[in-house]
């Protein structure tokens, strides 16, 4: 039997492509391990699935000061010890890691235990985390084709990006029951990221008023993040949703989100129209902007950046999207879909046949 560790965590874009691949790879006859942090969010998403998870130390590679700079090179380095012993005692044909920081021990581990370890990035520029990986890597897969030529040519392959085939068959009545909505407005998703999205949360919350009179707004929050004080008709607040988000996206007539990489994916193979706030500059690397702006040239989505957003201009914009929905719809419909499953469980038999 063959054996793979899927590591990636920190958020829940570094998971749930994991997850999407486990189907997959099961129907293979693999056996699969999974390495994450002691406490991050991947260990409650990959232990509800029944998959073997093993914690290791880790810390945050951070480019700005901070206390923690001092401590956390001490759990890296620890967490590249258990990584190393876990090689040992697991033994797998390969690892297949879809970035975060806990991942950089993992993969440089098996690279020095010469196992074949795969990597993904699903944003256009690589992550620290995965740069750091690249050299102990056997592939690096990309969801760009922009990224690809910015890597090693003998590593890059463009695969796209896996997504849960669960979200493609929500029932949008099983959601209008559980938001308790009529079918005499159209819906409004907002979903800000895995993490939520503060300032989205805020701009939404300030325009409530005037948005359901026109739309019923279903809002993802982030943990800790809903604002139990705001009871409206047609308004609904959730801070984490796992098993209703297939029904909920089917419900969705529009959408709200961040750029993360995996979101604006699913969105676009669901053909859901979407207005993109991505995460500013001054809180990231700059990614999701990067994202949004491919997402807009294809004509998939809307953007609006965090600094251009008034009250007016978030109303305008969500109105106008609705508007215009079906021309998104069609670009989205008419897009290229990239079998990314597939694709990369094939990378993962050459890789351990090679
Ligand atoms: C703040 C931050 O660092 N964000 C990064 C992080 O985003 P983040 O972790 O938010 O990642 P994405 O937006 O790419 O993916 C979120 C995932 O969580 C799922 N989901 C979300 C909310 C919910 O209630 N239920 C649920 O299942 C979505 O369906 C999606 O699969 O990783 C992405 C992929 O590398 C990057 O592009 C983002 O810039």
């Amino acid at each position: 039997m063959k054996h793979i560790i899927l590591t990636g965590g920190g958020t829940a874009g570094h998971v749930t492509p994991n997850i999407a691949l486990i189907p997959a790879l099961q129907e293979k006859s693999y056996k699969i391990s999974y390495i994450g942090s002691y406490n991050g969010i991947e260990k409650q998403l990959i232990e509800e699935l029944g998959i073997p998870y093993y914690g290791i130390a880790s810390g945050k590679l951070r480019r700005y000061f901070d206390l923690k700079n001092f401590s956390d090179p001490f759990r890296v380095i620890k967490g590249y010890f258990q990584a190393k012993s876990l090689m040992k005692k697991l033994k797998p044909d390969v690892v297949f890691s879809k970035g975060g920081f806990v991942t950089v021990p993992v993969v440089i581990a098996a690279g020095k235990r010469h196992i074949p370890a795969i990597i993904h990035e699903s944003d256009m520029t690589p992550g620290l985390a995965n740069k750091l990986c690249l050299s102990s890597a056997t592939k690096v897969c990309c969801n760009f084709p922009e990224t690809v030529n910015n890597l090693p040519k003998d590593k890059a392959v463009l695969t796209g990006t896996p997504i849960r085939q669960e979200l493609l068959h929500g029932n949008k009545e099983h959601a209008r029951a559980y938001c308790g909505f009529t079918s005499d407005k159209p819906v409004l998703l907002v979903i800000g990221g895995s993490l939520g999205a503060a300032s989205v949360n805020e701009n939404v919350r300030k325009i409530l008023p005037e948005l359901l009179k026109e739309f019923q707004v279903i809002h993802i929050c982030g943990k800790g993040k809903t604002d139990e004080s705001i009871q409206l008709t047609g308004y609904v607040q959730y801070e984490y949703v796992q098993e209703q988000l297939p029904d909920m996206f089917a419900l969705a007539d529009v959408v709200i989100s961040r750029a993360g990489a995996n979101a604006i994916c699913e969105l676009a193979a669901l053909s859901k129209p979407n207005l993109l706030i991505p995460l500013s500059a001054k809180a990231s690397r700059g990614d999701q902007i990067l994202n949004a702006r491919s997402f807009e040239r294809q004509g998939y989505s809307m953007v609006l950046e965090e600094e251009e957003i008034t009250e007016a201009s978030l109303l305008e914009a969500i109105r106008k999207l609705y508007q215009e929905r079906n021309k998104y719809i069609a670009a989205m419909s008419a897009g290229k879909n990239l079998n990314s499953i597939q694709h990369i469980v094939n990378l993962i038999e050459e890789c351990i046949h090679s």
